[in-house]
């Protein structure tokens, strides 16, 4: 079957005679040679399924005359039913939530060439070395290395649910296939969209085959150059069928239009009047004024880079470095933007607009709380944040990243890993990072564009507008996939590889759940996944290695990520968090889903001391529940702390090493099960020292996470309950916090408040910070 005409359609003829005219469009039938009929046969399970479905034939009216003879025009809503009816591969899953575990990383690796081929690496070759190739001359699955396509739409574009821009286009020849284009910019209006008659050059094509289609699929943004309406590679006949021929070429007639693409928000057709107005451009004043001009566009168009780049062109003037600060800001270079905003006296210069003043104030009071307030000294309006979290909706927040006493270095676990560089305390701030990118799960049209990509499609995008970004994200862990080293930009376009960030993406991200104040909870009860509201990749948060046994814990306000430990760590410890929360689940369990996520085995002292004896577990396991049975039928609170206690002394003979250098995560659940069991119980005679013994029960939870606690020598002699003093904080793990919030209660209720700077500690190691801990409580 040939491929000169989209395939949906073709794929609804009769049993192809391979190859056959039947399938002719403008142009003549195309004599193919032997070579070419051997490699152009498409698959036999494509032929099957091909031919077996003329549904589609009949509802579209297709069966007779496939193509008008004279006119070739494909109605968009055509296309839209054609690409609505066609099966369409499912969204790729990459980033997940950590409840529901993601894909493995070999399967989120390759998201779209899932007919077996290695994944693409992005063209780094000029267009000038480059062959042309034309659409008749294209084998399926391959790739044409040195070739290029110049094609021209045929349609509007059209998005399918696979989110690529589809269109259809035709070579010289007006052979037509269909195009699908991923992680493109998507128009912020109609006007910016790829409309019908643009001319594409399309570096490298790859024909993808699927069941029910063949289409030349691109994956890297770089690999498609949009030539612009007075581009000498554009043949002859298609600029004499351009509108935009006929127009004036004057630096006036492209201002004008620019001006107008800007007023109506679309800026990336007004960069391209800009782009026009400059080559027309006759004097060197003339330039300052346009790329000035065109730095704000880039500016909206959040090509940061470009913004900078074009200011620096030009010789300073107020309103040029207010767009610099502008972009600097938003690249998040917050001393560099103070420095352009406040040493070259900005706000003083005569000449500057009156009505920047209070932009430029602004922007130098934000940069200024990012970069000192935040950035170096790490204080945060916790409150605050918390508030904005609660407000916005995703919930991504403009502050400044903090990084405390932590380096990247080599790990003794895996690659790098996140150090401290000093001794720390438990609760102690380690970072509090904004994230580089988000992503929602739910798309939220009414929330505008920003909102509804993926995050793939969102990092890609970010990085193709602004290069300078890429070392950022491509230095980050990437498994077995092999990164070659490419250039920041080929033609002038950025290169980004999409097969790494789809990989990085996979192995890095992490789930960011909802705000947690209160306030916050109530407003995202009515949203139907309410632990998360999406996912994130933090730069610095990406080196933390996983342990079952670990000693840091993450929070989140919004896309703040916020690290503290919640041990007391000498320097030079390395950083460790469990990356999918242990539960109730066995080590096996805990293991294959770290095997199958991120190609790993832990080995961590739970771990290994769980592997020494797999029986042992599993017997530890079998107390907890025979506790959980026999405690069930008792009445008095005494009789259920006695069953504890057995059941804790036959859980100590099973552990070798002492409980700081393995975690008795059964005794702590053991411990958790009967307290669970003495709330439900009233008080009886004979419970009376009941108060001292539940406290100590609990401690003993504590301990058995590897807390050590000052208890029995600390009596105060003017309470009957001593207070505790905690010289060693244990491991973090789920239902830690029930115990001192208990605490919390019991000792207020003794007027004693010793116990709230611990709670307030713990409150930081769980929500990130305690300013809203009365909100909270
Ligand atoms: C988010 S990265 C962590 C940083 C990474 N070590 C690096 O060099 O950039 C996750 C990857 O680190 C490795 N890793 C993390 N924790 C590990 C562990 N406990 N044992 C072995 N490999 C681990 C795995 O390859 C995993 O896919």
């Amino acid at each position: 079957m040939p491929f000169g005409i989209p395939l949906e359609i073709a794929s609804l003829l009769p049993p192809p005679a391979w190859p056959s005219d039947a399938f002719a469009t403008r142009r003549p039938p195309i004599e193919y040679s032997s070579k070419q009929t051997e490699f152009l046969s498409p698959p036999t399970e494509y032929e099957l399924h091909d031919v077996t479905d003329n549904s589609l034939t009949e509802s579209l009216n297709l069966n007779e005359s496939l193509v008008p003879p004279s006119e070739f025009e494909y109605p968009l809503k055509d296309v839209a039913d054609i690409l609505e009816t066609a099966p369409h591969p499912p969204p790729t899953q990459y980033p997940w939530d950590h409840a529901t575990p993601p894909q493995s990383s070999e399967h989120s690796s390759c998201p779209r060439t899932d007919d077996g081929l290695p994944p693409l690496t992005p063209c780094i070759k000029p267009l000038a070395k480059l062959n042309k190739t034309m659409i008749n001359e294209l084998v399926p699955r391959k790739h044409h290395k040195e070739s290029y396509l110049l094609v021209r739409t045929v349609t509007p574009q059209y998005t399918t649910l696979t989110d690529a821009l589809t269109v259809i286009a035709e070579d010289e020849k007006r052979d037509v296939l269909m195009v699908q284009l991923y992680h493109q910019e998507e128009g912020s209006a109609a006007e910016e969209d790829v409309k019908k008659g643009t001319v594409l050059m399309i570096k490298e094509p790859y024909l993808r085959v699927s069941p029910r289609r063949m289409e030349v699929s691109i994956e890297h943004p770089c690999e498609v150059i949009f030539l612009a309406g007075n581009d000498e590679r554009i043949p002859e006949q298609w600029r004499r069928e351009s509108a935009e021929q006929s127009e004036v070429d004057t630096v006036l007639a492209w201002c004008t239009k620019a001006s107008d693409h800007m007023i109506r928000e679309e800026y990336r057709s007004a960069i391209a009047c800009y782009n026009r107005a400059l080559c027309c451009s006759a004097s060197t004043e003339m330039s300052y004024l346009l790329w000035t001009a065109r730095a704000d566009a880039f500016l909206k168009a959040e090509r940061f880079d470009d913004a900078v780049a074009d200011v620096d062109k030009c010789p300073p003037t107020s309103r040029g470095l207010l767009r610099k600060a502008q972009a600097l800001y938003n690249l998040r270079r917050y001393r560099e933007c103070m420095y352009v905003l406040g040493a070259q006296n900005l706000l003083e210069d005569p000449n500057r607009h009156i009505e920047d003043d209070q932009v430029a104030q602004d922007l130098l009071n934000r940069a200024t709380r990012c970069f000192v307030k935040e950035g170096t000294l790490g204080k945060y309006e916790f409150r605050q944040l918390q508030e904005e979290a609660a407000e916005l909706k995703p919930p991504q927040l403009d502050h400044g990243t903090y990084v405390g006493p932590v380096e990247i270095r080599e790990s003794k676990i895996s690659g790098r890993g996140l150090f401290v560089t000093k001794a720390v305390k438990a609760g102690d701030l380690l970072l509090c990072e904004k994230a580089f990118q988000c992503g929602t799960y739910n798309k939220q049209p009414e929330a505008g564009r920003e909102r509804v990509s993926d995050i793939l499609d969102m990092t890609i995008r970010k990085l193709h507008r602004n290069p300078s970004l890429i070392p950022h994200i491509t230095k980050l862990y990437h498994g077995s996939y092999e990164a070659v080293q490419l250039p920041e930009k080929v033609d002038g376009v950025p290169v980004v590889d999409t097969f790494l960030m789809a990989e990085i993406i996979a192995l890095n991200v992490l789930s960011c759940p909802n705000p947690s104040t209160k306030k916050a909870q109530e407003q995202t009860e009515a949203e139907p996944r309410s632990q998360a509201w999406g996912w994130g990749l933090w730069e610095w948060g990406s080196y933390v290695n996983h342990s079952c046994n670990g000693n840091v814990k993450r929070s989140f306000i919004g896309d703040m990520l916020i690290v503290r430990a919640t041990r007391h760590l000498d320097p030079n410890t390395e950083l460790t968090w469990p990356y999918i929360p242990r539960g109730s689940h066995t080590t096996a369990w805990v293991q294959d889903k770290l095997f199958a996520t991120w190609g790993f085995k832990c080995k961590c002292t739970i771990c290994e001391d769980d592997q020494r004896d797999p029986c042992v577990t599993t017997d530890r396991m079998r107390l907890v529940a025979l506790l959980g049975s026999r405690i069930e039928s008792l009445t008095t609170k005494n009789q259920v702390i006695d069953e504890v206690d057995w059941c804790v002394a036959r859980l100590a003979d099973t552990y070798q090493r002492p409980a700081g250098e393995v975690p008795r995560l059964q005794t702590f659940e053991a411990i958790c099960t009967g307290v669970e069991r003495l709330e439900q119980l009233e008080f009886m005679p004979g419970d009376d020292d009941f108060g001292l013994k539940e406290i100590k029960l609990r401690l003993e939870a504590l301990e058995a996470l590897g807390y050590v606690i000052d208890f029995a020598s600390r009596v105060d002699k003017n309470s009957m309950v001593p207070k505790f003093v905690v010289r060693e904080w244990g491991l973090w793990y789920r239902g830690v916090i029930q115990h001192w919030e208990f605490f919390r209660v019991f000792y207020h209720a003794l007027g004693q408040k010793f116990a709230e700077e611990y709670v307030r500690k713990v409150y930081r190691m769980v929500y990130g910070e305690d300013e809203t801990i009365d909100e909270l409580l």
